[in-house]
């Protein structure tokens, strides 16, 4: 509902109206007339009372409607602005609450409001509580607790704009509100001036609270009436206010001049901003003004010449003040069955709610102990609920759901403050979470590339150590052949024969002989007779030699079988490195340029090995060959030596023919001795060609035996070097192949190595900057423990205060025997107020 302010004049009397500086020229037009400098200035409000207008008519033409708006649920303001000594007391409270003319809108409006109630239909049930206040030098002090003397303005959903800590009481009758009214007086602040001895310098706020709930249909609704009596309104200089009075004239015009401030706002039509906050009072005022509340603006005036200009001061007030259009609606709540609903998911919230806070409170108290908890072990941090603030039964009363609204409004701040700092504590610890995961990754890693450096280490020592016990390597070619030369010389040498000189004399004897008339001497007999022995001797010699031969032929077969066996376990041994060189190159991957040479080396051991074998093949064939022709020759060396040993025992027959021809004397001459001597000579003869002729072919078959030997020996020679230069051509593949490998894996592990040192570079890295995190996150955890101990000092502090304020407000309740119950009141129906009159006129009595 849509209304402006309305703005009433009153105008105190004086002694005398001869120096009148204002006329009322209607019920609701003034004018200046003098005194000021806009004269004959006109200002028109809702009404102007002149001075001798009656307590009676202010209230009931200005105030009445204000007091049944609030007790239908609508917020209601009605305060007094105007200069000291205007009257704003005189007309908000009155100079005798007894006297039933003098009695001012507050007492009043006390009355109306119980009457009203009384007479209201039985199905309303009310509640009515009381607070009263003042705001001097911008300090809000709850007068009927004047501990509480410096409160502070919030704001929340549920009670809007309020005082908090303000004491409020449970009111009955209008004879409780004036008790309170006057433990209140009391405590207010005045302080003598020239202009009013009485003055008030502070701004006083009487607030009433009034619910109507209907039993009926369970509708509830709330009002709240602020009667407001303001300061003096006059100029500092005027007041005559020094050194300490003029410093509170300066905040009392700092409210004033906030409030017209204010007013100008809500008046000029250009203004976006309305400075409620500057002030105390416009900021309690902030819904009386330009908001939820019908407001009543009373301009107390003295119309004397001498106050012409704070007069006219006031008028203009009043003026803009008149433009200012509130929108005023009841303020109701829900119904019973609403409520009922709500009631019940408030208290299963309720519960949620306790249980969440003991959940949220033992997980702080682990986060605040430095532990870790796990986040699946975290509270529920969602928020479902709703702001419903009721008790649980259905016929729940007024007060105890009010009391309820508080405990759940209470419990949500705290909670709230849980929330959020459990969620700063986890969000932190989740970082440091994060980042300890991350680092001990990296340090698995980093383990794990150490391990296998120290296996790539030690197998490199394994290696070295293996190099380091082989054998040196084979001598150069040069020295094998030098070695080759000397075997072949002694071989050569060992088969030398020496019989050569026999043979000559053997040879030159029998050309003696069968010379013309050749004879022998005794001495040339016996000499080739002993010759002719050493021969004997010599061929037993070489007919030994030849079954060694033989036995040296089988012992080269016995070796061509063993290089045969020796040729398969190197074709085993070869494909034995030909699968590892495949394993190597599968293993460790390697790039072109290693795995040509790898290729190239087996392309190189398998052609020595297809030559070796080639030419080890054609060496047992050739020596095959040579063994068939061996024992050819050996057969006919066999039989020649037969002819020569049947040679040899003609030729012993002839010479002992020969002997007996030739005595020891050489006297024996006969025919008979000629003729044995010419069959000695003849045999001789023959036996001297058949020598000549065994010996050629002897010589021939030994000079073929040599020359076998000889071609047999350098083969044996040859054989024995190819095997050894094939011993040292694998060693030197193993050799190579284990170079090759130790430097594949040094050029691993010196990659290795660079990762290594790289991913320490890292480490050492992301460790100054876990220092640093660290630092950071010790520095927030000590300031969120400062911060902790702070709350739980401020906790412990507020603590302290609330018991200290029960304990005073348990005080405050033995002083007033009401005020803590509500005691709520229901209608009587048509009752005759003023039936319900108060009797008694203590409250000015006693001031
Ligand atoms: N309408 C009136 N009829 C009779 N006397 C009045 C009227 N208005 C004011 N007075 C008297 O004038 C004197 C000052 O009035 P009052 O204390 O109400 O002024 P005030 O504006 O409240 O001053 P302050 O700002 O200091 O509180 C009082 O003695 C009061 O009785």
């Amino acid at each position: 509902m849509a209304a402006h302010v309305k703005v009433v004049a009153r105008f105190r009397p004086v002694d005398t109206e001869d120096s009148l500086a204002v006329l009322v020229e209607d019920a609701q037009t003034v004018r200046m007339m003098r005194g000021a400098a806009d004269l004959n200035a006109a200002f028109t409000f809702d009404r102007v009372f002149p001075m001798h207008a009656h307590q009676r008519d202010v209230f009931e033409y200005g105030i009445m409607d204000t007091v049944s708006d609030v007790l239908r649920g609508y917020n209601g303001t009605i305060f007094a602005y105007g200069q000291t000594g205007s009257g704003k007391t005189h007309t908000m409270m009155g100079p005798d609450i007894d006297h039933e003319e003098l009695r001012g809108i507050i007492p009043r409006i006390t009355e109306q409001i119980f009457s009203n109630i009384l007479a209201s239909p039985p199905a309303l049930e009310y509640t009515v509580k009381v607070s009263y206040m003042e705001i001097y030098m911008e300090r809000i002090r709850d007068l009927l607790v004047p501990q509480h003397d410096n409160l502070s303005i919030q704001q929340d959903t549920s009670k809007g704009v309020h005082v908090k800590g303000l004491s409020e009481y449970y009111v009955s009758s209008a004879a409780e509100v004036f008790e309170l009214l006057r433990q209140g007086s009391t405590t207010r602040a005045v302080s003598a001036t020239r202009m009013n001895t009485e003055s008030s310098r502070s701004h006083s706020i009487v607030l009433f609270t009034i619910k109507q709930r209907n039993i009926e249909t369970g509708s509830t609704k709330t009002g709240n009436l602020y009667l407001v009596d303001l300061a003096g309104s006059e100029k500092v200089g005027k007041s005559g206010a020094s050194g300490q009075t003029l410093e509170e004239a300066k905040k009392i015009n700092k409210s004033l001049s906030t409030l017209g401030m204010v007013i100008n706002a809500l008046t000029d039509g250009r203004s976006s901003h309305v400075p409620y906050r500057d002030s105390k009072l416009t900021r309690i005022l902030q819904e009386s003004l330009g908001g939820n509340s019908r407001t009543t603006l009373l301009v107390n005036c003295s119309p004397t010449a001498y106050n012409a200009e704070e007069t006219l001061s006031t008028l203009r007030f009043g003026v803009r003040a008149k433009r200012i259009q509130n929108n005023a609606h009841v303020n109701a709540e829900l119904s019973p069955m609403e409520l009922r609903v709500m009631l019940q998911k408030a208290n299963q919230q309720s519960a949620h709610y306790r249980k969440q806070i003991d959940t949220l409170e033992r997980e702080l108290v682990q986060w605040r102990a430095g532990e870790s908890v796990p986040q699946s072990a975290w509270a529920s941090t969602s928020v479902h609920a709703s702001p419903v603030r009721s008790p649980t039964r259905s016929t729940v009363s007024l007060a105890e759901t009010d009391e309820l609204h508080e405990q759940l409004a209470e419990k949500e701040g705290i909670e709230q403050a849980l929330r959020k700092e459990l969620g700063t504590a986890r969000t932190q610890t989740s970082e440091a979470n994060e980042r300890i995961f991350t680092l001990e990754t990296e340090i698995q890693a980093l383990q794990l590339h150490s391990d296998a450096l120290a296996f790539a280490r030690d197998e490199a020592v394994a290696q070295i150590e293996i190099v380091r016990e082989m054998p040196p390597p084979a001598a150069p070619p040069i020295e094998r052949e030098k070695g080759r030369d000397e075997r072949l010389e002694d071989m050569f040498a060992s088969l030398q024969l020496e019989h050569r000189p026999g043979v000559d004399t053997i040879l030159a004897l029998v050309d003696r002989l069968s010379l013309p008339g050749g004879q022998l001497s005794p001495e040339e007999v016996r000499m080739l007779r002993d010759t002719i022995i050493q021969e004997q001797v010599m061929l037993s010699e070489q007919i030994h030699t030849v079954r060694i031969h033989a036995q040296e032929l089988s012992v080269l077969r016995l070796q061509k079988h063993a290089l045969s066996e020796r040729i398969g376990a190197l074709q085993q041994r070869y494909d034995l490195i030909t699968d590892h060189i495949g394993a190597l190159e599968h293993g460790f991957r390697l790039g072109d340029e290693t795995g040509g040479q790898l290729a190239s080396l087996r392309r190189m051991l398998e052609e020595q090995t297809t030559a070796s074998q080639l030419n080890t093949s054609n060496e047992v064939l050739h020596l095959e060959g040579l063994l068939t022709t061996r024992a050819e020759e050996t057969v006919d060396l066999a039989r020649s030596l037969d002819d020569l040993r049947a040679s040899h025992d003609e030729q012993k027959q002839a010479l002992h023919h020969l002997r007996l021809a030739v005595t020891a004397d050489g006297t024996e001459a006969g025919p008979e001795a000629m003729q044995r001597l010419v069959d000695a000579s003849e045999l001789m003869e023959k036996s001297r060609e058949l020598v000549t002729v065994r010996l050629r072919e002897y010589e021939r078959l030994k000079q073929q035996l040599m020359q076998g030997l000889r071609e047999r020996s350098e083969k044996i020679v040859e054989m024995e070097m190819a095997m050894e230069e094939m011993q040292d051509q694998y060693k030197m593949l193993l050799e190579t192949l284990n170079l090759r490998v130790q430097q594949r894996k040094m050029g691993i592990l010196e990659r290795h190595l660079e990762q290594l040192a790289s991913v320490q570079r890292r480490l050492v890295e992301q460790n100054s900057a876990l220092k640093q995190d660290m630092a950071t996150a010790d520095k927030r955890v000590a300031a969120r423990n400062e911060r902790i101990q702070a709350l739980e000092e401020d906790l412990y502090a507020t603590r302290q205060r609330l018991k200290v304020r029960e304990e005073r407000a348990m005080q405050d309740t033995e002083n007033f025997s009401f005020g803590r119950i509500a005691k709520p009141m229901r209608g009587a129906g048509a009752v005759d107020a003023s039936e319900l009159k108060p009797k008694g006129g203590w409250f000015f009595s006693a001031k």
